[in-house]
C-alpha cells in the first residue's frame, strides 16, 4: 500500500474530531473521499501532513513508513504533495516566481520528478500567464498553480483537498482531465469532494465519511449503485 491510515483520531485543541478513520491507498490509485460540509475530509488531510491538527490516536504509514512525530515538512520531502482547500498561493508573487519557491528534490527511488517546463506542459495556460501576478488569476487558474506548486515536491501520493470548489463546471472539467493527467503519470490520490459527479472520470474508489467516521467505502460503480448512501451521507438534511 501507498498509504495505510488505521483508527486515526485527530482533535483541534480538545475537540475530537476524526473518531477513528481507516483509509488505504494502492499505487497509482484515485481514490475520493466524499462528506457533507465539515465532516472531515480536511481534517483527515491535515493530520497525514501534520497540519494545524493533533493526531491522537491511530498510526498513518507512508509508502512503508509509519509518519508519526513527523514535521509537514518532512511529510512532504517523504513524498506526499497536498494542495490544501484554500490553495495557499503568494497572490503577489507572479506564477513563476510562486513555483520556484518549492526547493528541488533530488531525483530518489521510485518517485517522477517534476520539472517547470513539465508542469507548464500540464498546465498551458499558466505557462502564458508565467509573469502575472498570483492573486489577480481565477479561482481555476490558482488551484491549478497550487497543483502545478505541488508537483514540483515530486510527490508519490497527492491529496488535493475540494480541488473544484467555488469552480465553474468547464473550469471543474479542466481540473479533472489534470486528475486524469497525472493518474497516467502513476501519481497515487486523495481528492476530496462534496458530491461525486465530477469525479466520477478518475477515481477508483470512494470513501464516505459523516461526522469523523468512515461510514462507506467501495467501487464508484458500487457507489452509484446504491443511492442510499448519497440519500443519508451526502444530501442536506
Ligand atoms: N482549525 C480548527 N479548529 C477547530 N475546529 C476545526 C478547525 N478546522 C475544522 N474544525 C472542525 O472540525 C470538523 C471537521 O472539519 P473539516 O474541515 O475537516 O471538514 P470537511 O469535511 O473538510 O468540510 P469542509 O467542506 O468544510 O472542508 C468541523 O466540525 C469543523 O468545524
Amino acid at each position: 500500500m501507498m498509504l495505510r491510515i488505521s483508527d486515526l483520531h485527530a482533535a483541534y485543541g480538545k475537540a475530537e474530531v476524526l473518531h477513528g478513520i481507516d483509509l488505504e491507498v494502492a499505487p497509482g490509485e484515485v481514490v475520493c473521499l466524499i462528506g457533507r460540509n465539515g465532516v472531515g475530509k480536511s481534517s483527515t488531510m491535515k493530520s497525514i501532513v501534520r497540519d494545524q491538527i493533533a493526531v491522537t490516536g491511530g498510526e498513518i504509514v507512508f509508502d512503508g513508513a509509519p509518519l508519526a512525530g513527523m514535521r509537514p515538512h518532512e511529510v512532504i520531502r517523504r513524498g506526499v504533495g497536498y494542495v490544501p482547500e484554500d490553495r495557499r498561493v503568494f497572490a503577489s508573487l507572479s506564477v513563476l516566481e510562486n513555483l520556484n519557491v518549492p526547493r528541488p528534490v533530488a531525483a530518489a527511488a521510485g518517485r517522477r520528478r517534476w520539472t517547470v517546463d513539465e508542469v507548464f506542459r500540464l498546465f498551458p495556460q499558466l505557462h502564458d500567464y508565467r509573469h502575472r501576478k498570483a492573486g489577480v488569476m481565477s479561482g481555476g487558474e490558482q488551484q491549478m498553480l497550487s497543483i502545478a506548486r505541488s508537483l514540483l515536491t515530486c510527490p508519490k501520493l497527492l491529496l488535493l483537498d475540494e480541488p473544484h470548489e467555488g469552480l465553474a463546471p468547464k473550469i471543474a472539467e479542466e481540473v479533472v482531465d489534470a486528475i486524469v493527467a497525472l493518474k497516467r503519470e502513476g501519481v497515487s490520490m486523495i481528492v476530496s469532494e462534496q458530491a461525486l459527479n465530477t469525479i466520477r472520470r478518475c477515481a477508483d474508489r470512494v470513501y464516505v465519511i459523516d461526522r469523523g467516521m468512515m461510514v462507506w467505502n467501495g467501487s464508484v460503480d458500487g457507489f452509484y449503485a446504491d443511492p442510499e448512501i448519497t440519500r443519508k451521507y451526502l444530501m442536506v438534511q
